[in-house]
């Protein structure tokens, strides 16, 4: 069970959105599941009145940019991989700062019951259009994984298509699972190849990492 206090949203009905935070009941975050398989899905796991602002914040995002691939100077766009839109969270909305606030408090789980030395968490919005898509991938290289964990948290129901697939090391699939508004998945980083079906229907989602990374000296 979570021990830190999580947020629950009102939203007020003359200025729509969050002005309240409240505490929540913990989640049961399903830490045996992942302890054996690397991989939980969560359903449920934000409050509907925090889903919507994320989405109306995700749908009105001017700063969605086509999403690359690869690492820093070798950024080239990959069209033929993946063809989201995408844009990183900062905190600069009071829902942003509950989201990260919330997977924060898993970082401090995950390093608790599995002493991964997570330092620190980043995530940003993704839209993917009818017909977009993004082939099979690792989020995460073992040798160099700055990335542990992947968490991915879908903020609307995609009924066609759009489902995300994981794959094993055998490279079979264990899950197909569609996108429903308040779902969020875990998996270890760079044990779980991973697509996303092309959608039928816009799809909004927030993907982020749990990373570990050395200290800076
Ligand atoms: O949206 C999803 O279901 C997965 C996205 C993904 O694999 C990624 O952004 O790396
Ligand atoms: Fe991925």
């Amino acid at each position: 069970m979570m021990e830190t206090a999580l947020a629950a949203v009102h939203s007020n009905i003359d200025q729509p959105g969050i002005d309240q935070v409240v505490p929540l009941q913990p989640v049961e975050l399903g830490f045996a599941e992942f302890e054996q398989h690397g991989l939980v899905v969560l359903p449920h796991f934000l409050p509907v009145e925090l889903i919507q602002s994320l989405k109306k914040e995700v749908q009105h995002q001017a700063k969605l940019q086509p999403a690359a691939i690869g690492r820093a100077n070798t950024l080239q766009l990959a069209q033929d991989i993946r063809r989201d839109k995408t844009c990183w969270l900062t905190g600069e909305s009071i829902a942003q700062q509950l989201y990260m606030q919330q997977l924060n408090a898993i970082l401090t789980q995950l390093n608790r019951s599995f002493f991964l030395g997570l330092t620190g968490y980043e995530c940003h919005f993704s839209h993917y259009q009818p017909g977009d898509f993004y082939r099979t991938h690792l989020d995460a290289f073992s040798d160099q994984a700055s990335r542990r964990v992947t968490s991915v948290c879908y903020l609307n129901d995609v009924e066609q298509g759009g489902e995300l697939v994981v794959y094993d090391e055998q490279q079979q699939p264990v899950l197909i699972l569609p996108p429903r508004a308040g779902t969020l998945i875990l998996f270890e980083s760079s044990r779980f190849p991973h697509e996303v079906k092309p959608t039928a229907q816009h799809r909004y989602s927030i993907a982020g990492w749990f990373r570990q990374d050395p200290p800076v000296f």
